[in-house]
């Protein structure tokens, strides 16, 4: 399995060889928002032998590792490769988890180039009996059973909360549910209606798996989601969804996205450390 205990350490050991840095913090930097990890200080790249790179350094003030790119369940890869990274920056010594995405807003208040915190999320996988946790469980993960009620922390939401607040970002800013498909098509109109009765603010093709992985290991979440564009409702709409337009709508909130996640590390840090 690509992510049993003894392949997860064997990387955390390869990296831990590569750089002294002991980040308690990590990004997973969604799709445009690999930009995120350029803003670090004191930077050591560490490339894959497949993508994503690592990018361990410290962001005001504070060590942290980014993630450009992820492995996406449409390329082709198992669960357990999605996931693998988590559990590697678990046996790193992480502990919070930042993970960032790209959605499609079905929130018919939401607009193009709001962020989105994950309040919850709905797995369509799970509700399909597809669960990165099926199988043995390695205890020195977590339990057989983790609960997913409070996958996404409060305390965490409520620094991210601040930060929106000093920044003057709460005009953009919202908080709901994400949804994730497969993908890589996009959703028909029909798909999109169900997943808004279903409850869904926001759908994308990730995130939801890892956060299962991080959270049955005990890592505390954020979840943020930068709606790229709307999602079709309607027979009579031109709008058309697009990667190329996914990608623009990120570049044009990264720095926001930058600054936000900056004075969060700063909170996160004045929060852990004795006074
Ligand atoms: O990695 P994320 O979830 O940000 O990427 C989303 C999902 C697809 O990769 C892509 C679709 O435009 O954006
Ligand atoms: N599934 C899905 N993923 C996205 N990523 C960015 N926008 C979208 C979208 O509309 N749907």
């Amino acid at each position: 399995r690509r992510n049993s205990y003894e392949m997860c350490k064997e990387t955390a050991d390869w990296l831990r060889a590569r750089t002294a840095q002991c980040p308690k913090t990590a990004i997973i930097c969604g799709s445009g928002l690999g930009g995120l990890a350029e803003v670090l200080d004191n930077k050591t790249y560490i490339p894959g032998h497949q993508n994503p790179i690592l990018v361990f350094g410290e962001l005001n003030g504070q060590p942290c590792v980014c993630m450009q790119g992820r492995f996406h369940y449409y390329e082709g890869y198992s669960v357990g490769m999605v996931t693998f990274p988590i559990r590697v920056l678990f046996l790193l010594g992480v502990e919070v988890l930042i993970v960032t995405n790209a959605a499609g807003g079905l929130n018919p208040s939401f607009q193009v180039g709001d962020i989105m915190f994950i309040r919850d999320h709905i797995s369509m996988f799970g509700l399909g009996g597809q669960n990165p946790l099926r199988g043995p469980n390695d205890e020195r993960f977590g339990v057989r059973f983790p609960c997913m009620s409070d996958a996404y922390e409060q305390d965490l939401l409520s620094l991210a909360m601040e930060s929106v607040q000093e920044l003057g970002f709460v005009s953009f800013t919202r908080e709901g549910v994400y949804c994730q498909l497969a993908g890589p098509s996009y959703e028909t109109i029909a798909e999109c209606r169900v997943l808004q009765a279903l409850g869904a603010d926001a759908v994308g093709m990730s995130t939801i798996p890892e956060v299962i992985v991080a959270r049955h290991c005990g890592l505390r979440i954020l979840g943020i989601s930068l709606i790229t564009n709307k999602v079709m409702m309607s027979y009579n709409s031109q709008e058309k969804a697009n990667h190329e337009e996914v990608l623009r709508i990120s570049v044009v909130r990264a720095e926001a996205l930058q600054k936000l996640v900056t004075c969060l590390l700063g909170k996160l840090g004045e929060s852990t450390n004795p006074l």
